[in-house]
């Protein structure tokens, strides 16, 4: 069997594979692979984030419009709404991708990875297999499947593939789960014509977020026309005629859904109910390695775990930032080196591309007490800064500071209302500098920008807090 050899093998292409590849390997003269068998770019670009996000700014866009006088109502148009995906996912080719990793030294191999050994890895494609040998590490960074339980199976239910690739409209949706893939696709099924209606069995809708966030956006979604069962659970899933007819078409005729409050009949069912690392195809066995171990990160010096696969938060920025850590890890220790890192742990930033848009980082207050933290929550309407009120008439939302009472550190922020995803990023370089709050109030935001929405959270904080703590 032919053999490869490379410095750095990195299973999966996506956004964590391609930048532990790059970061390994960059400025240092090694060599590295990336072995894919989808396409090069991974899940985020052709199946969530990029074609999400594709789908969902039109919709927040013509929502602006028709709360801002002095422009027309605009409409989503749905035809041009889902050409606009295409265009994003580039048509499903990965052309753009290869040429990014031959640009950057990498090697592209196409084909199923499996670990057959230390630091050896093999390559099954239409060519046949091959063995491919890393000199210094393997990274996994095989991402993560969405969760099929199997008593779902049978009726063939749409996963987030074919809600972000959607090419035929159901005219009745039902989703089940009340997570971030719930929501936003929710919002973007109902503006290309569904008729929505969520199933959650929980009391709220993005439970890990604060309450006030997952209350804002089930006032909207209600608002706009999607029905929210809350504390409903599925008890059974019938369908008649399965029919696997591809991503993004419907899977046969009409789905039966038994809930915990009654029967719901709908033209497709969608599965948001989370992912599960994908690790159970990798050959861990070989290396004498469970999930478990790649999860909990019990893994021996020459192998690695990024992304989805890691078992950390299920972000692409997340794994990008694990990628580049470990990318200078593996470079430092090829030099004899041990790469830099900062003492105080990252924290993790997430967006919500619903309206309004929800963006935490850090703690929760209910986290930060657990924890074990004395806390001060400061919490105002988003409308307080004028730089959000003048974007638009009705802005909803409200935003809050946790803050350390001993230390004045901020803990964690969540914002939700237009700007969110930009002013939650403030909040991640104050905790990630250890900026605190006393200190903060000097950072001065223009009028009238969103940002002057700190002024207002940090004015909440009552008056110790305008000084450093005592010694
Ligand atoms: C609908 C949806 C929307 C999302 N939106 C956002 C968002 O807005 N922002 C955000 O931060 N995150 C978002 N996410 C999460 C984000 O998509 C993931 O966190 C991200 O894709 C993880 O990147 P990764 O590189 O770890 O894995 P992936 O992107 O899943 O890439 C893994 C790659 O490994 C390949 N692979 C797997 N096993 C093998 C093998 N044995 N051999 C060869 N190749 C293999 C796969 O084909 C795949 O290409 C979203 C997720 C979903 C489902
Ligand atoms: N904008 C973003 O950052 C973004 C967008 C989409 C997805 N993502 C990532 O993708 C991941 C997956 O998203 P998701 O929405 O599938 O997961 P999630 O963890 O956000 O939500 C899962 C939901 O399903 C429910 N659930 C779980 N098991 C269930 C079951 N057996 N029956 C019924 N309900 C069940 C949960 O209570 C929850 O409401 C997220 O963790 C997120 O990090 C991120």
């Amino acid at each position: 069997m032919e053999t490869l050899e490379y410095d750095v093998v990195v299973i999966g292409g996506g956004p964590a594979g391609e930048n532990a590849a790059q970061y390994a390997v960059e400025g240092t003269g090694m060599t590295a692979a990336i072995i894919e068998r989808e396409l090069l770019g991974g899940e985020c670009s052709y199946w969530a984030c990029i074609p999400s996000k594709a789908l969902l700014r039109p919709v927040a866009a013509a929502d602006v419009t028709s709360d801002l006088p002095g422009v027309s109502s605009a409409h989503v148009a749905p035809k041009a709404l889902l050409e606009r995906r295409d265009t994003w996912v580039a048509h499903y080719d990965d052309s753009g991708q290869a040429k990014w990793a031959e640009g950057a030294d990498l090697a592209v191999l196409r084909g199923d990875a499996r670990l057959t050994g230390e630091r050896t890895v093999r390559l099954s494609s239409s060519d046949g297999d091959r063995v491919v040998r890393a000199r210094q590490a393997v990274v996994i960074a095989t991402g993560s499947a969405a969760n099929l339980p199997e008593d779902y199976a049978d009726a063939l239910p749409w996963g987030s593939r074919d809600a972000t690739g959607v090419l035929e409209v159901p005219d009745r949706l039902v989703v089940v789960g009340g997570g971030v893939v719930a929501c936003e696709a929710a919002t973007w099924m109902t503006a290309l014509g569904s008729s929505v209606t969520l199933v959650v069995r929980g009391d709220r809708l993005l439970a890990r977020a604060e309450p006030f966030a997952g209350e804002a956006v089930l006032a909207s979604l209600r608002e706009r026309g999607v029905t929210v069962l809350l504390d409903t659970s599925v008890e059974s899933v019938r369908r008649a005629d399965p029919a696997a007819t591809g991503t993004g078409r419907v899977h046969g005729g009409t789905v039966t859904i038994t809930t915990t409050g009654g029967e719901l009949e709908a033209d497709e069912v969608l599965l948001a109910i989370g992912r599960t690392p994908r690790l159970d195809d990798l050959g861990l066995d070989a290396v004498d390695l469970t999930p478990d171990d790649v999860t909990s990160g019990r893994l021996p010096e020459w192998l690695h775990a990024v992304g989805d696969a890691s078992g950390g938060p299920p972000l692409t920025h997340w794994g990008k930032h694990q990628a580049r850590v470990v990318g200078a890890r593996i470079a430092a220790a090829a030099a004899g080196e041990v790469a830099w890192e900062p003492d105080r742990e990252a924290p993790v930033p997430q967006v919500v591309f619903t309206e309004p848009e929800v963006a935490t980082v850090g703690l929760t207050e209910a986290e930060a007490r657990d924890a074990g933290h004395d806390v001060v929550v400061t919490r105002v309407p988003t409308s307080s800064a004028s730089g959000v009120a003048l974007m638009r008439d009705h802005v909803a939302g409200q935003a809050q500071l946790v803050v350390d009472a001993g230390s004045h550190l901020l803990l964690g922020a969540t914002f939700v209302g237009p700007q969110g995803g930009e002013l939650v990023h403030a909040a991640t370089i104050a905790i990630t500098g250890g900026t605190p709050v006393h200190v903060l109030r000097h950072a001065v935001a223009s009028f009238p920008t969103a940002s002057e929405l700190w002024l207002r959270l940090l004015e909440e904080l009552p008056p110790p807090f305008r000084r450093p703590p005592p010694a």
